[in-house]
């Protein structure tokens, strides 16, 4: 039996890295995903074939009998950690430990660029494996599993990404409760910077600032969660389209320059964030944990002049849209 499931990416509209510390945030699922094939193998084994993994730097080190690859992430079985971590928890629920099983993985999504790759591989490998072994599970009970191979291997994690994977569409989230809001046609413009950060090191970082001086930036993350509550109220209000873009457009860009006070940005996020807004766009924020990565931009009128922009600043614009559909099993084959 051979089965496949894929997975969205998201973006963060608000609130990401508060999110960590117990307040709200607003994310969607976007068009781009990932695919992972699963089948039982004889040996007992776990095998993980990752197609097309780009991981930046190899460092190979010959020792005695021993090779060990590394790459800019970490060892290269480090790289692998959420998959086999999602392997390994499934076959623990379905009681299967020590049953060989072998996934393959082809995905869309850019690795460590704030667009929940790291989620959506994990929901994805949970979605084939749980079906393989015959465990029926829900999609919004993947998404817990997936929050838990994101605690497992980072640490620290709220769960929306995994969340917001699993179940698609827009929600607000909150301490592992999530709400879907109205489903509404987002004009954004995402920009990528190209390099990436690992959202492990970006949440420690955080962490390590917040208990360093948690009387500075505690109300750094209530002001965020304030305006992860803002933007719900406009996005549920009956204003006008004009109105709520622009106040969703002046709260991402009070969220960005909260999210700069934390240390998450870069030169060039930055840079891509000042281009965006110069071009038209009504707001312009980072997206996901930051230290390179993407931002995204709020471009009703002009997502095509917004593009350039990034472009002309050195990034890689990405017209993308909502996703309304989380977790899909793709084929299940005899
Ligand atoms: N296609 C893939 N195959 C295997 N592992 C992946 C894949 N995509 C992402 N990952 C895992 O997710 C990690 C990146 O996650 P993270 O640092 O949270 O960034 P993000 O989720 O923003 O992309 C990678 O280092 C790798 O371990
Ligand atoms: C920084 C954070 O809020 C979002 C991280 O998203 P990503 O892995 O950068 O796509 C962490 C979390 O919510 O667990
Ligand atoms: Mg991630």
């Amino acid at each position: 039996m051979r089965v496949l499931a894929s997975a969205p990416a998201k973006i963060i509209l608000f609130g990401e890295h508060s999110v960590v510390y117990g307040k709200p945030a607003i994310a969607a699922a976007i068009d781009l995903r990932t695919y992972v094939w699963a089948e039982f193998n004889e040996n007992g084994a776990i095998k993980i074939e990752a197609k097309d993994i780009r991981v930046p730097g190899l460092t190979v080190s010959f020792s005695e009998d021993e090779i060990y690859f590394e790459s800019d992430y970490g060892k290269a079985a480090e790289v692998l950690s959420y998959v086999r971590q999602a392997i390994e928890l499934v076959r623990k629920e379905a009681d299967a430990n020590g049953k060989g099983i072998t996934v393959s993985i082809t995905s869309q999504i850019p690795v460590g660029a704030g667009l929940g790759s790291s989620a959506a591989v994990a929901v994805a490998t949970i979605g084939a494996v749980s079906r393989l072994l015959g465990l029926e599970l829900s999609n919004e009970e993947i998404g817990k599993l997936g929050h838990k191979v994101e605690l497992l291997v980072q640490g620290a994690s709220s769960g929306i990404d995994p969340t917001v994977s699993a179940i698609g569409g827009f929600i607000h989230y909150e301490k592992g409760n999530f709400e879907h809001l109205p489903f509404m046609e987002l004009p954004i413009v995402v920009g990528y910077t190209g390099s990436s950060g690992s959202t492990k090191e970006l949440v420690a970082m955080v962490r390590g600032t917040y208990e360093e001086m948690p009387e500075v930036i505690e109300p750094v993350l209530v002001a965020m969660g304030k305006i992860v509550e803002k933007a719900r109220d406009v996005i549920t209000s009956d204003l006008d389209e004009e109105l709520r873009f622009a106040q969703l457009g002046r709260l991402m860009n009070i969220n960005h320059g909260l999210l700069d006070a934390l240390g998450v940005s870069t030169k060039k996020l930055s840079e891509l964030v000042y281009a965006a807004r110069v071009a038209g766009a009504i707001g312009a924020k980072i997206t996901g944990a930051g230290g390179g990565g993407c931002m995204y931009a709020l471009a009703p009128e002009n997502q095509s002049e917004v593009a350039t922009a990034i472009t002309i600043a050195g990034g890689t614009p990405m017209i993308t849209r909502i996703s309304r559909e989380g977790l899909r099993i793709e084929e299940v084959l005899p």
